[in-house]
């Protein structure tokens, strides 16, 4: 049973200079305890998929009407994109699902202490009373490893290292036991050995609660370690999609191979990095036939890549790729 299945998710946003096609014909599902990473370069439509998954986007958002999120919960599934009242929508937001962000400071009000922002949110979504929730705000900054989280408890966002604040978001994100956890960029600003203690301490915390986890990052490496199941977009499309190692190990579409050959390699490092050539191209020019096409190394001139539009072929089992079946390696 799934915990989130999204189906044929697009969304556009309305802007001055015309329809911008954010996110294109997008499907996944998520089982609880997994973790699936979304990977891809800036502008590739990760942040606005999460964000649909709580119908967090602005209001130029254009969902098209075919489009599924549909959120299987203890009480019963809820339809994400039929939810319209504030009401509804706070089931979603901070209690079925939590996000955290890159950028932790965004998360917290600058005004008001971390440990009166954790109470105000359990008292939201949970049915502790307020010392109750006073102490489980404790006990889960205790556990993301914060020392004396008592006097934490009463400090402001911007008393705490970067590294602090990185844990206190989880803490606070983790402590109304979300089902599904939306981490977007959560370690990118941190400094390595950091990084490695959050991704770590995520970890963790998945298997003892069971949540699922969206991994958004631009780093295949991070989800390399991080995640179960990746899932490779650009431009709104999803290139490859399937278990974490063996879309490493077996690439099958060139953007993916194009991002691992960009990737620093540790055992050899004389070796040139590889990045994609050419730019993402404007939102607004959004190429014909495969999005990838005009960055494709790979491809001779007159390609059908050039025209017409892959499907997401199954490479191997659970392995997909947006190519057409003939180009699936292996292939005589
Ligand atoms: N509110 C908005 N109005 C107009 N365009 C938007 C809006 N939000 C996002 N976009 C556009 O949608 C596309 C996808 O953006 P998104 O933020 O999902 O990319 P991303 O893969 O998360 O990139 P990054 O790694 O830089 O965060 C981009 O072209 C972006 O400019």
């Amino acid at each position: 049973m799934s915990l989130i299945d999204v189906k044929n998710l697009s969304v556009q946003f309305k802007t001055d200079e015309g329809l911008i096609t954010a996110v294109e014909d997008v499907s996944f599902s998520l089982a609880p305890g997994e973790v699936l990473g979304l990977v891809g370069e800036s502008g590739s439509g990760k942040s606005v998929t999460a964000k649909s998954m709580m119908k967090l986007n602005p209001p130029n958002a254009i969902y098209a009407p075919e489009c599924r999120i549909d959120l299987h919960l203890d009480s019963g599934p809820v339809d994400v994109m039929a939810l319209k009242r504030p009401r509804d929508m706070e089931i979603v937001r901070g209690g079925a699902i939590s996000m955290i962000f890159q950028e932790p400071m965004a998360s917290f009000a600058p005004a008001i202490t971390i440990g009166k922002q954790m109470v105000e949110q359990l008292l939201i979504h949970t049915d502790l009373n307020k010392k109750q929730a006073k102490d489980l705000s404790i006990e889960m900054l205790d556990r993301v490893g914060i020392l004396e989280p008592a006097t934490r408890f009463n400090q402001y966002a911007f008393e705490l290292s970067g590294g602090m604040r990185q844990r206190a978001m989880i803490a606070m994100a983790l402590s109304t036991k979300p089902k599904l956890l939306i981490a977007d960029e959560p370690t990118t600003a941190l400094d390595v050995t950091i990084q490695a203690q959050v991704l770590d301490l995520m970890k963790d915390l998945v298997a003892e609660f069971g949540m699922g986890i969206v991994f958004i990052t631009h780093d295949l490496s991070v989800v390399a370690q991080t995640a179960d199941r990746v899932a490779v977009m650009y431009l709104g499309r999803i290139m490859e999609s399937g278990p974490v190692r063996e879309v490493i190990r077996h690439p099958a579409h060139a953007y993916t191979r194009g991002l691992l050959n960009a990737l620093p390699k540790l055992d050899d490092l004389d070796a040139p990095l590889t990045p994609i050539p050419g730019d993402i191209p404007s939102p607004l020019e959004r190429p014909s036939g495969c999005v990838f096409h005009p960055r494709n190394p790979e491809l001779k001139p007159g390609s059908r890549y050039e025209t017409e539009r892959p499907p997401l072929t199954e490479v191997s089992p659970g392995h997909f790729a947006a190519i057409f079946p003939e180009d699936v390696p292996g292939q005589p």
